[in-house]
């Protein structure tokens, strides 16, 4: 079953509880956290994520694209989210292994995520104790950037050694994601796909929603 998640990056910030209603029918709600040293933009902190746990009973897919995210993870945790996205990149190799044991700790959901530079074997120290694994499709940082069709032999190959070694892990897919890339990315492996300007910039959220899910 295809998940969409769509990401609030793209909502309006002076109206957040309105475009996450709109978003409704999906399945989640992708947050990104970014703070403007492990990618260049700076967006949402702990006292937003609690805000939007407030307003939304909707699953919290929240996406940390912070250096050293193992200082945030009990503060996320508590804030609401319901999954943590670590990058592989942010603090390799014994960080994110702590992160990761946080996480459990705190029961929320563990997923890493890779930019896409990264090669897909960078998951397999922690595949087994995923839930999740998040494959970038643009360079974290902005959204309304184009899909890298480069990443799909990325997704692939993830999509195989999750078969292998833990295949009730989700893969996420993140960057460029509209009804034009949504069915190849499916088609690679991805089961859960988070799109900001596909959703957002559509005159009808829910029908775009649809549309990605193939409805
Ligand atoms: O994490 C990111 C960007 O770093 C994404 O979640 C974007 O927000 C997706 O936006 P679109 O590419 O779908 O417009």
């Amino acid at each position: 079953m295809i998940k969409i998640a769509p990401s609030i990056l793209s909502a309006d910030f002076a109206n957040l509880e309105r475009d996450i209603r709109r978003v409704s029918s999906a399945d989640w709600l992708h947050v990104d956290v970014m703070d403007g040293c492990f990618v260049p933009n700076l967006t949402i902190g702990v006292p937003v994520v609690q805000s939007i746990r407030k307003c939304t009973g909707m699953f919290l897919d929240v996406h940390l694209m912070i250096d050293k995210p193992v200082r945030y993870v009990e503060a996320f945790a508590q804030a609401g989210a319901d999954l943590l996205s670590v990058h592989l990149e942010a603090d390799h190799p014994t960080g994110i292994a702590e992160a990761l044991r946080r996480m459990e700790a705190c029961k929320v959901k563990k997923a890493v995520a890779l930019r896409p530079i990264t090669a897909p074997s960078a998951v397999l120290p922690y595949l087994e104790g995923l839930d999740m694994v998040l494959v970038m499709t643009v360079e974290p940082g902005f959204g309304g950037q184009a899909f890298l069709e480069h990443q799909l032999d990325t997704i692939r190959q993830v999509r195989a050694l999750i078969e292998r070694y833990n295949p009730a892990c989700r893969l996420e897919v993140d960057g460029g994601i509209s009804v034009k890339t949504a069915a190849a990315v499916v088609a690679a492996g991805a089961d859960t796909l988070v799109a900001g300007s596909a959703v957002y910039g559509a005159a009808d959220p829910a029908a775009a929603i649809a549309a990605l899910r193939g409805d």
